[in-house]
């Protein structure tokens, strides 16, 4: 699978020169323009996503900060009646209340099994625009919405680029059913033993919480944190995580995204598969 890189249209150098675009400085206004927040970058990300939404769209809604801008994006839109006929799934129990807060009607994919087009937030991107999602806990409904769209489009701040999945040093989520999980946690160790350094933790409810994390569909997240990422095939990985009985599903997104849109200081720049 090979990638390009194209640079949206609204605005000035890309973030990243190196990684996206070697050949070109950043810009002297970009440089001159004043700092954003993250919160602001992944605003700007979620609000260019939305530009691709049109009246009669059966919509994924993601999950987690970035998203959330989308949702309140859509739900002012559609109260100016600049869209119409939307219909929502959301992939989590949150967003699920803030799609209705915010006037998105819901539905599901018993209803809707194919989605036009979905919008969700990661938490790494790598070069081939394979993700890791779930460090809210929704990996499993993600996965099932996203996988169910025709187009899935990806928002982050320019935070989220790394070189190799797992390679930030935070969490690779699994989603594992609660019962016998310590045998479910041990046997994902063992997949790295002699391969990737790799550490395997219970997510919690809190750090002053020693509870553990309970995901929407009542399950447990073990959370794996690799040394130097992960360098085996993704996809064999994906299949030995899979094969491990009491493993729901891992947050490891492989070519899935059809784009991603990333905000940096420099600005806007949209990575996209390219067609095989
Ligand atoms: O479970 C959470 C989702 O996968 C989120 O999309 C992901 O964690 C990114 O979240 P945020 O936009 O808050 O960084």
């Amino acid at each position: 699978m090979r990638v390009c890189y194209t640079q949206a249209k609204d605005v000035g150098a890309p973030p990243f020169p190196h990684l996206l675009f070697p050949e070109k400085p950043p810009s002297s206004a970009a440089a001159a323009a004043p700092t954003m927040s993250q919160e602001e970058l992944k605003k700007k990300a979620a609000h260019q996503a939305v530009e691709l939404v049109e009246s009669g769209m059966v919509l994924g809604l993601g999950t987690g900060s970035t998203a959330a801008h989308a949702l309140d994006r859509i739900g002012e839109l559609l109260r100016q009646g600049k869209l119409r006929d939307i219909v929502g799934i959301p992939t989590s129990k949150k967003t699920e209340a803030h799609a209705a807060a915010v006037g998105i009607p819901l539905s599901d994919l018993g209803a809707h099994p194919v989605v036009d087009l979905s919008i969700d937030g990661a938490d790494e991107v790598d070069p081939e625009l394979n993700l890791v999602k779930g460090r809210g806990g929704s990996l499993l409904r993600e996965k099932m919405i996203e996988g169910a769209s025709r187009r899935f489009v990806v928002i982050v701040d320019e935070t989220k680029l790394v070189e190799r999945i797992g390679g930030s040093g935070l969490a690779v989520p699994v989603e594992v059913v609660p019962f016998g999980w310590q045998l479910t946690m041990g046997r994902l160790k063992g997949l790295f033993e002699g391969y990737e350094a790799c550490e395997a933790r219970l997510r919690r409810a809190a750090a002053a919480d020693d509870r553990p994390f309970v995901t929407d569909n009542g399950n447990y997240v073990v959370d794996l944190y690799f040394e130097d990422g992960i360098r085996r095939d993704l996809h064999l990985l994906s299949d030995q995580i899979l094969r491990i009985t009491g493993v729901a599903e891992h947050g490891v997104f492989i070519g899935m995204a059809s784009s991603v849109i990333v905000a940096g200081r420099d600005g806007v720049s949209v990575m996209e598969r390219r067609p095989k």
